[in-house]
């Protein structure tokens, strides 16, 4: 069966699922959570981890793997590390038929694996920059409606976990960071996301500060967090005794980072370029970026046909282009162009008799269905110049769709409506703690109350005596609201 039962603008959650399916993206496992990722997915995900591994190293990030397991005494280091998490972490009671003597974790996060070991490796200042990098899975035991790529109980993702001599190398590298993670958005996954700090509240709890880069689904008119770069202070250094002999021989402690980005990425961009066809990928993510198929005539001559296409393919593959033949005698060629529309591949190369005798080829775009006959001896040029038109127009398009959902407002009625309008909204803060508290709890319903996503770096000029839309106190900052994954 192809096609989709369900519209992106009427069933949103239905839609999401059938295409990360239908796109042969995820396949749902009989363990509540969990979910297959396929070929599809997986390509998309090395594809991002290879511009990400290469910039990190250039950063002398190091390759690291820690064990899946912690012990419970070891994670239970700092009660407000953990605090309210609890309920998710997963635990080992038992091999075989014999219970284990202590209850193993498996690991959330990898802070108390890692750092009682960066304690043993850091002795003296030459010990430091320590650079650690792993790409690994980890486990969370959320309750929460579980969503394929978005929240799930195990899910793939790389923590970074750095370590500094001074606060100066540390705010540096959290803000090099994020811009990686702006870029893996933006440049890869063509959903636009802004930059910002989170508040005290929503920050983690056991770093300094926190920044991130924030997308927003107009569709659900929800916020999601991106990927996030902490600023740990000296917190995780006090708890886990990591110090340091400076130059001038004095026991200094170390100044920390930790950051991740995660599978979710992938279900951010789903959700953002889909469309009732199905998937529609950016070209500098997809697996395959034009898929060949030769549409035979009753007596023309199908071998010369297949020839063409097998020698365009190659000559887009040894131009670096992802292009892949379908030459399968079962499927007729519509029914392989509405698989490949499912699967999101940008561009459709048809090559038919007609084509073959003016030697050209049909060219269809994935992202506005626009047709062009190129001459073959143009393809490699053309096809380059519309897969970077894809992916510019991906973006832009995101982006002024994300824009059109941006609202500012001034008072608690505007934001109201504008919560109830699905909005992103941009509000004048007097960046209370209290405040924040007060609106999630005045806003508190089925659909989830309202948070704050990020004060981004991009402030509006502020005039004087703006006053916070929430306490009518003299506001401190302009900053993003709404409800979130
Ligand atoms: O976000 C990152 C970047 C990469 C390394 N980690 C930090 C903080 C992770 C917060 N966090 C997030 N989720 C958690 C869940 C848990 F069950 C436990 Cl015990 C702890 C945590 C927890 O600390
Ligand atoms: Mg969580």
């Amino acid at each position: 069966k192809l096609g989709m039962a369900f519209k992106k603008d009427e069933n949103f959650g239905e839609w999401y699922s059938e295409v990360v399916v239908n796109s042969e993206m995820i396949e749902y496992y009989d363990i509540s959570g969990c979910y297959i990722l396929r070929p599809w997915a997986m390509e998309i995900w090395e594809l991002l981890k290879e511009f990400f591994d290469a910039e990190i190293k250039k950063l002398k990030l190091k390759p690291y793997y820690f064990p899946l397991f912690v012990t419970e005494n070891v994670l239970q280091k700092e009660k407000d590390h953990i605090e309210g998490f609890a309920p998710e972490v997963a635990w080992v009671t038992k091999s075989g038929k014999s219970d284990l003597e202590a209850p193993i974790a498996i690991r959330p996060t990898s802070e108390t694996v890692m750092y009682p070991y960066f304690s043993k490796w850091i002795r003296s200042h030459r010990d430091l920059p320590l650079k650690c990098n792993q790409w690994c899975n980890v486990v969370r035991w959320e309750f929460s409606n579980p969503t394929p790529f978005i929240r799930s109980r195990e899910f793939l993702w790389q923590e970074g976990h750095t370590v500094f001599a001074t606060k100066e190398e540390a705010d540096e590298e959290v803000l090099q960071i994020l811009e990686l993670y702006r870029r893996i958005y933006e440049e890869f996954l063509a959903v636009p996301v802004y930059k910002g700090r989170k508040s005290e509240m929503e920050k983690f709890a056991g770093g300094l500060y926190t920044t991130s880069v924030e997308a927003f689904i107009p569709n659900t008119g929800r916020g999601i967090q991106g990927a996030t770069s902490h600023c740990l202070g000296q917190n995780f250094a006090k708890m886990f005794d990591i110090t340091f002999e400076n130059e001038k021989g004095e026991r200094s402690m170390v100044w920390q980072n930790s950051w991740a980005y995660t599978t979710r990425s992938i279900g951010v961009m789903v959700m953002t370029h889909g469309d009732d066809k199905g998937l529609v990928l950016p070209p500098r993510v997809a697996p395959i970026q034009v898929i060949v198929i030769p549409v035979p005539f009753k007596d023309a001559d199908t071998t010369a046909i297949k020839g063409a296409c097998e020698s365009t393919v190659y000559t887009l593959n040894q131009a670096g282009i992802r292009a892949d033949l379908d030459a399968r005698e079962n499927y007729s060629p519509g029914w392989k162009y509405s698989q490949w529309e499912m699967k999101g591949v940008p561009l459709r190369i048809e090559i038919g008799p007609k084509d073959l005798a003016n030697k050209q080829v049909r060219i269809v775009r994935r992202d506005n269905g626009a047709k062009v006959d190129i001459p073959s001896t143009d393809v490699v040029e053309q096809v380059g110049a519309l897969l970077e038109g894809i992916q510019a127009n991906l973006l832009e398009t995101a982006k002024q769709k994300r824009d059109a959902c941006i609202k500012t407002i001034s008072t608690w009625d505007e934001f109201i409506g504008a919560l109830n309008d699905k909005k992103l909204i941009l509000a004048p803060w007097c960046d209370e703690e209290e405040v924040e508290k007060d609106v999630k709890a005045r806003t508190k319903g089925e659909l989830g109350a309202a948070k704050t996503l990020c004060t981004p770096f991009d402030q509006p000029d502020l005039p004087a005596g703006t006053v916070c839309f929430a306490s009518g106190k003299p506001a401190q900052k302009w900053s993003f609201w709404g409800r979130s994954y």
